[in-house]
């Protein structure tokens, strides 16, 4: 693999679904089958999925596997991690389609789910990494999604396009903020049998 500068405009998600059911491998692989990821380079193995290419494209393809997991009514486990500029990055292994336009959008727009998330940003290279943090969870608030402290991760309580509309914000806006290599982890439960308050 080329070890390269230069590529930061190449974004990154590696994922993975865990639907709690005995169908969880068809579930799966069906949901991966009916997004369409033609505009991103894509690699499935046994623990995770990669897409890589434009920013756009990469939310648009995972919220739309999220979505089509939540569709099922399967209680299910969704963890991303995304990432842009990280100077070990390769050139290889993306698609950056010229279009922006998105694949799945149209058929993601016709699904709602209220989701809760957890997120975790790391800002890595730009200076005062916390103010940079604390600026995203403001704007993450004035969205009109649900924000409550957590250790280590703030949570997210909100309808999945408005999360996600967030979740893509403050990743752009901390690349463009200055930071050089940005980290996002989002954690999220759909169809949980749980309510938030009273677990045990
Ligand atoms: C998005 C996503 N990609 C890959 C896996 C790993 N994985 C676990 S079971 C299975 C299907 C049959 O092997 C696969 C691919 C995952 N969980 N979620």
């Amino acid at each position: 693999m080329d070890q390269v500068c230069g590529t930061s405009k190449i974004a990154g998600c590696s994922f993975s679904i865990h639907p709690m059911s005995d169908e969880f491998a068809g579930i799966i692989l069906e949901i991966l089958k009916k997004v369409d990821t033609s505009k991103v380079w894509l690699d499935t193995d046994d623990v995770t999925t990669t897409v890589r290419g434009r920013v756009e494209h990469i939310f648009d393809v995972t919220k739309a596997i999220l979505l089509h997991v939540s569709k099922t009514n399967v209680h299910a486990a969704f963890h991303a991690t995304y990432s842009i500029g990280c100077p070990g990055d390769s050139a290889g292994d993306t698609y950056m389609a010229e279009s922006l336009h998105r694949r799945n959008e149209d058929a993601s727009r016709s699904i709602t789910q209220p989701l809760a998330a957890k997120f975790s940003l790391y800002p890595m290279g730009g200076g005062s990494y916390m103010d940079t943090i604390y600026k995203q969870i403001e704007a993450m608030k004035s969205k009109g999604i649900q924000v409550t402290p957590a250790h280590y991760s703030t949570r997210l309580d909100g309808d999945t396009h408005t999360v996600f509309e967030g979740l893509e914000n403050v990743f752009r806006e901390t690349e463009a903020s200055g930071s050089s290599h940005t980290v996002m982890t989002v954690s999220v439960s759909v169809n949980s049998p749980s309510s938030k308050e009273s677990i045990l």
